[in-house]
């Protein structure tokens, strides 16, 4: 049993090395359920890998994840000992979070509906004919059911990733985790895939995003985690983060990141 008061995630002691290099130093973050929590941090600091550690993606050289009070591939034994779970007991808490990706990541030769049911057939064994109705529900809620049988190529960048979300939705995750969703967008194709993560946020999903965009993190991030050298410096909500930001490193990233709207909501009166 889960508490509504409980985190969704808890990280605890996180570390990550790539080799001899570590590059997260002992992340504390707790995220809360039913919230978005957006990831900001100069590039390089280590805010996608942070993400693809609770997507486990990347396994974490230290410390411990907990996914609606579950362990997520590693637990501590009372004795302080690190262990790795079994392939079964990993499978379990991962199949609650999904993964939506910079690069949206569809395959070429499917249509939408199929991008969207492909897994739903394959990995959770529905009936072809109860994957469509629940990939077509899926499009439907990101605004493209007229667009179930065109295929990616067919597609604008802002509809295939619109597309790419309906399918981490149809697997019914517990949290979905976005890795720079808009990046790749030509900026007037970003508000569309904002405004569909904005609902999303409105209707109760635990998301974690990744984000370049500050604007966005400013007015629909509930909780922001700003993230410089594989460390978190600040955690807190959006009014708490950015309104006096007198943190020298946090200022420098805003100066260098801060896109049109935020400088707007910034903007002292
Ligand atoms: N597979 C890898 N092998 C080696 N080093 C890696 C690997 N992936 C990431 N790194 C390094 O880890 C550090 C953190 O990278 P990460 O991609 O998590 O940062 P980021 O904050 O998401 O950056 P950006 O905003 O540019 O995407 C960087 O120094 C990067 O070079």
């Amino acid at each position: 049993m889960t508490s509504s008061t409980e985190p969704a995630v808890s990280i605890r002691g996180l570390s990550k090395s790539y080799g001899k290099t570590e590059v997260l130093h002992g992340i504390d973050l707790e995220i809360a359920r039913g919230a978005t929590t957006c990831l900001i941090g100069p590039s390089g600091s280590g805010k996608s890998t942070l993400l693809r550690c609770i997507a486990f993606l990347e396994e974490a050289t230290g410390g411990t994840i907990h996914v609606n009070g579950r362990p997520l591939g590693f637990e501590e034994r009372p004795d302080g000992k690190r262990v790795r779970l079994g392939p079964q007991r990993i499978r379990e808490v991962r199949s609650g979070i999904g993964m939506v990706f910079q690069q949206f990541n569809l395959w070429p030769h499917m249509t939408a509906l199929g991008n969207v049911t492909e897994a739903l057939v394959t990995v959770r064994r529905l009936s072809r004919k109860n994957a469509e109705e629940r990939g077509m529900a899926q499009l439907r809620h990101v605004g493209l059911e007229a667009r179930a049988h065109h295929y990616p190529s067919e597609l604008s960048g802002g509809q295939q990733q619109r597309v790419a979300i309906a399918r981490a939705l149809a697997l019914e995750p517990k949290i979905l985790l976005f890795d720079e969703p808009t990046a790749s967008l030509d900026p007037e194709l970003t508000g569309e895939v904002l405004n569909v993560m904005r609902k999303l946020g409105e209707e109760g999903m635990t998301m974690v995003v990744v984000t370049h965009e500050i604007g966005f993190a400013a007015t629909v991030g509930q909780r922001i985690a700003f993230l410089d050298h594989g460390r978190i410096l600040l955690n807190g909500t959006p009014g708490e983060v950015f309104s006096d930001p007198r943190h020298p490193r946090l200022t420098q990233f805003l100066e260098t990141y801060l896109d049109r709207g935020a400088a707007m909501l910034l903007k002292p009166a």
